[in-house]
């Protein structure tokens, strides 16, 4: 059993997506053999802290600083866009990185923060999530097509429609009519773990509002249902974009906050800036 006495962690959330987070940026606090256990310790909702996972601050040698992020069940992921918001707000408000516009190095290659100030405080954070990938073998999916977008994907009773995008980490978009009426706790771990997607993926339903506005709900990889994930709501709007549903500024509503999207084009390939908040609840010790 993980000892984690006098670990010291902030306790901070993206509208509502929650992760204890802990500065490894001067050398390594929870080893890296424990890494994953401690990660199911921290994020369980009763005998631990609670948490849709849990952040690190590392260092870097080829950004101003380095991140890590773990989901409750211990896997690590390449990305998380909600956590890197809240690992912004955290590494400036403790002057780890004393920069308004930072650049972070992740699983899924270097990603760049530029923060808003009010009357010297972060208020918001607009991150550069980089350029995707819809190419099946780089979801990676087992698929008869180059591309899976609007593809058809059978589970349990039903089939739905299906598109698959790579951002750092994987994760497949089905449009539906009724968002709030899809029985996510069916048929997200059954998506999450289909046969299809041997590193399983992170599951969004989706309601087109207009061409500048979504809803989506959320079964996240390795984590279950989250109030919002920030890969998937990015994910969602370059799909979005794929299919000509949205256009390239887009409002994303999640069952915990709002994102708002700016999708760009590069190298052939699309990519997106994502604008939202992170909030502090609190900072402790384990006694
Ligand atoms: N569960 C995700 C990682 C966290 C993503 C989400 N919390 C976000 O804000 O992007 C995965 O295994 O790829």
């Amino acid at each position: 059993m993980v000892d984690l006495k006098g670990l010291k962690f902030s306790k901070m959330h993206g509208i509502g997506n929650d992760f204890p987070i802990i500065d490894e940026s001067s050398g390594e606090v929870i080893p890296e053999a424990d890494k994953a256990e401690a990660c199911r310790i921290l994020c369980h909702r009763h005998f631990g802290v609670g948490g849709d996972g849990v952040l690190f601050v590392v260092p870097s040698e080829v950004a101003d600083i380095g991140y890590r992020m773990f989901n409750p069940d211990g896997s690590e992921a390449e990305m998380c866009g909600n956590g890197i918001r809240c690992f912004g707000d955290f590494v400036y408000r403790n002057k780890i990185v004393e920069k308004e516009t930072m650049t972070v190095e992740t699983k899924s290659g270097i990603k760049t923060i530029e923060i808003t100030l009010e009357d010297g405080e972060p208020i918001l954070f607009k991150v550069n999530m980089g350029k995707s990938t819809f190419k099946s073998e780089e979801i990676p999916m087992i698929a008869d097509s180059e591309e899976f977008v609007d593809g058809e994907i059978e589970v349990i009773d039903t089939s739905f429609k299906a598109s698959c995008v790579n951002v750092g980490n994987p994760h497949v978009i089905l449009f539906v009519d009724d968002v709030d009426a899809i029985d996510i706790d069916k048929y997200g771990p059954a998506i999450e773990c289909h046969e299809i997607f041997p590193e399983k993926i992170n599951v969004h339903f989706v309601e087109v509002i207009s061409k500048n506005e979504g809803k989506m709900r959320t079964w996240e990889r390795g984590a279950g249902v989250t109030l919002a994930c920030g890969t998937g709501a990015t994910s969602t709007a370059l799909a979005g974009v794929k299919l000509a549903h949205f256009d390239k500024e887009i409002l994303l509503h999640l069952p915990g906050g709002d994102l708002e999207f700016e999708v760009y084009e590069e190298e052939g390939k699309l990519g997106a800036y994502m604008k939202g908040p992170a909030t502090l609840v609190f900072n402790a010790e384990i006694q």
